[in-house]
């Protein structure tokens, strides 16, 4: 794959992540897995600078404000910290720090990564006057009433130290004790469980009620104070200082002379975090010395004077009890197992994937067989080995079933492929939903109101079946079905309706190709432009395109080939669904820009910003959103914010009108 398709692909993916992780308290993925994925962009933006996108999030903090709370800007960015999950990479950071000092001696102060989110405290002549999340670092949402019901957080202080004005910055948290209270209530009642600690004390902190809040007995540990007035010399300075002031400061932290006593810090809470009664994923590494973090500096997202050490994954054995089969979208057969539950880093797993049949020959998986589970997603984790140790006899080994547990179709693995297929893509029930249910997704045809739901009902009772079905739907077929007034019937046809404009990338995609994604469908609609063309391309001209292999393009043929799939796409036509989409790929007006960062802001004489932000990409330039040493520009309009001016300022930032703007152009 080209490299500026992977960092799409990448950027796609991580925002994906991001969406669900700050705004539905979802992973979809382990944060090992999601950091990895960061990882590998930011790697691929430093080889290639020219390719990366000014609102990568590797330039950002992933989190984002709600409506439902007042939005407070920060009047210190809240950023967010690197991390890494090896030690050394522990070591270069060391040297960095090392080198950045010219030699100076430092001082390490190591603390736990409290697992819960990011909060800042403002006080005011020694009151608690505001609770802030981080949201996307630049601006929060006020939660101050849910923050004042943390127990522990002193609300009013008695000490004469503090400056009139400060913040604090502390991860608020569910302690193990009320997430499990919690849990065993929720179960108790048949409801569904809190899925972690962490997504749900992201959760019960945006909560509109306070007094449920408090119900859940969240709690928050200090770790930072920051202010223009901070009287204190080093972070040490003024964690006992807080702590003598009576705030909640974990008593877990330490000073440390070099790195080699930051790895013992770390091997020492390897096991031991484990009886805290909070979780935790690691610990932080930070330069005690207030005067040589700021010498240090900082990058787009996070401090350079600290690092984020994170422990590898936790692991849990357990029995299996069966496994089940489950049919996909094309055809695929996916075995899962079925678990004895067992507790697994604050979750109750009762289910894991073992992929395909590989994996089952691989892991030599047995009835009654104890295995070893990771935390892949916090959803579904998965099978690592066998304890071969406790396995009884010689007990029957697991079968790959040879027919379709859904509809009987002999099963069918090609060659070169790791799963098995049923073929039957036709008639087989989970495939039939399972395209259109892809049909319907955001990424494809954004056919919302449609739930997975209705479209089992739908496909049960017979009214759909290919997705070209869903554009006859008329209100008639929703007659006698339970659960549907004329309301919702009529978001559902509305959006079906709206979906008839969505471009042709989409649509091609949304038909549910074997091995055509979404990008895969962008390039083959930027050199086909039509379902027409597409049709006639033949198999070598496919493999012309660039990123399309052989497998790709033989799937392409053997789905275009098909009459009755060529049905469908007709009647998609007839429909009035886009099938064809002129799309041309970024030209660059000029290179004057080349290698350049901007930061706009204010209002602007000749452009609306968003014009602004293309006539600098189209020079080759690069667009970021926050102020940092390597900028090389502020474009400044009118009543550009102050703080954006003074911290450019401060970093000696040469900050250019619109004119002069469109100078650096000729
Ligand atoms: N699984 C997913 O789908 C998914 C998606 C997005 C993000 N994530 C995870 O979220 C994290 C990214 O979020 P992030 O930007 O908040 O970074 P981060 O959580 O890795 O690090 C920054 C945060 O650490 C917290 N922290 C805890 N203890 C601290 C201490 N003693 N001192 C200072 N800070 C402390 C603070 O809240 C701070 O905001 C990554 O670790 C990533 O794995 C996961
Ligand atoms: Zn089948």
């Amino acid at each position: 794959m080209d490299v500026k398709m992977r960092m799409e692909e990448l950027i796609h993916q991580i925002n994906q992540y991001n969406e669900a992780y700050y705004q539905q308290n979802e992973s979809l993925i382990s944060d090992q897995e999601f950091d990895a994925l960061l990882a590998e962009l930011q790697k691929l933006e430093e080889e290639n600078p020219l390719f990366a996108l000014p609102d990568s999030p590797t330039q950002r903090v992933g989190g984002t404000i709600t409506k439902q709370f007042k939005s407070v800007t920060h009047r210190f960015p809240m950023l967010s910290l690197g991390n890494t999950y090896n030690e050394q990479d522990l070591r270069d950071f060391d040297e960095r720090v090392a080198k950045g000092l010219d030699g100076e001696a430092y001082e390490y102060i190591c603390e736990l990564k409290f697992d819960g989110v990011a909060l800042s405290f403002w006080y005011e002549n020694g009151k608690l006057i505001k609770g802030v999340t981080r949201g996307d670092g630049t601006r929060g949402d006020d939660i101050t009433n849910n923050v004042k019901t943390i127990k522990d957080l002193p609300i009013r202080l008695n000490s004469s130290i503090f400056p009139r004005e400060f913040e604090l910055r502390g991860e608020g948290y569910m302690p193990l004790s009320s997430f499990g209270a919690i849990n065993d209530q929720k179960v108790s009642r048949g409801e569904a469980p809190l899925a972690n600690p962490r997504n749900a004390a992201s959760g019960t902190f945006k909560m509109q009620d306070s007094a449920e809040v408090a119900r859940r007995n969240m709690a928050c540990y200090i770790y930072a104070m920051v202010g223009n007035e901070n009287p204190f010399q080093t972070h040490e300075e003024s964690l006992i200082a807080l702590e003598k002031a009576q705030f909640p400061i974990s008593p877990t932290w330490r000073k440390c002379q070099s790195i080699s006593e930051v790895l013992n810090y770390i091997h020492e809470w390897q096991d031991k975090r484990n009886e805290l009664p909070l979780n935790t994923d690691g610990i932080v590494i930070k330069i005690n010395d207030y005067a040589q973090q700021e010498r240090l500096g900082f990058t787009a997202k996070s401090p350079r004077w600290a690092i984020a050490y994170k422990y590898p994954s936790e692991i849990a054995e357990t029995e299996i009890e069966s496994i089940s089969y489950q049919v996909g979208r094309t055809g695929n057969v996916t075995p899962v197992a079925n678990l004895k539950p067992v507790y697994l880093a604050g979750t109750m797993i009762k289910r894991a994937s073992v992929h395909n049949a590989n994996e089952m020959d691989r892991l030599d998986l047995r009835e009654k067989d104890f295995v070893f589970i990771e935390k892949g997603g916090e959803i579904i984790p998965k099978i690592t080995s066998v304890n071969v140790a406790k396995r009884q006899g010689n007990s029957p080994k697991f079968q790959f079933p040879e027919e379709c547990p859904a509809c009987g179709t002999i099963l069918v693995r090609q060659e070169g492929e790791a799963n098995h297929y049923c073929l039957n893509d036709k008639h087989c029930p989970p495939q039939i939903k399972g395209k259109i249910e892809h049909f319907i997704q955001r990424k494809a045809l954004n056919i919302e109101n449609l739930g997975v739901e209705t479209i089992d009902l739908l496909v049960e009772k017979g009214i759909i079946h290919y997705i070209a079905d869903l554009y006859q739907l008329n209100e008639g077929h929703f007659n006698g079905l339970e659960g549907f007034q004329s309301k919702s019937i009529n978001n559902i046809l509305q959006s079906i309706e709206k979906s008839k404009s969505i471009p042709f990338r989409q649509v091609l995609f949304g038909l549910g190709i074997r091995h055509v994604g979404a990008t895969i469908a962008e390039k083959l609609v930027l050199q086909f432009h039509s379902m027409e063309k597409l049709k006639l391309a033949s198999l070598e001209e496919l493999i012309a395109v660039p990123e399309i292999g052989e497998r790709i393009a033989q799937s392409l043929r053997e789905y275009l080939d098909d009459p009755d799939n060529i049905e469908q796409i007709d009647r998609l036509r007839e429909a009035g669904v886009q099938l064809s989409e002129e799309i041309q790929e970024i030209v660059l007006e000029g290179e004057a820009l080349v290698g350049k960062s901007f930061v706009i802001s204010g209002v602007f004489k000749n452009f609306e910003r968003e014009e602004l932000k293309d006539k600098i990409i189209a020079n080759g330039g690069k667009v970021v959103s926050s102020i940092s040493s390597k900028l090389d520009y502020l474009v400044a309009g009118e009543n550009m914010g102050p703080a954006k001016l003074e911290k450019a300022n401060l970093l000696s930032i040469k900050i250019i009108t619109e004119d002069e703007f469109l100078a650096l152009l000729h």
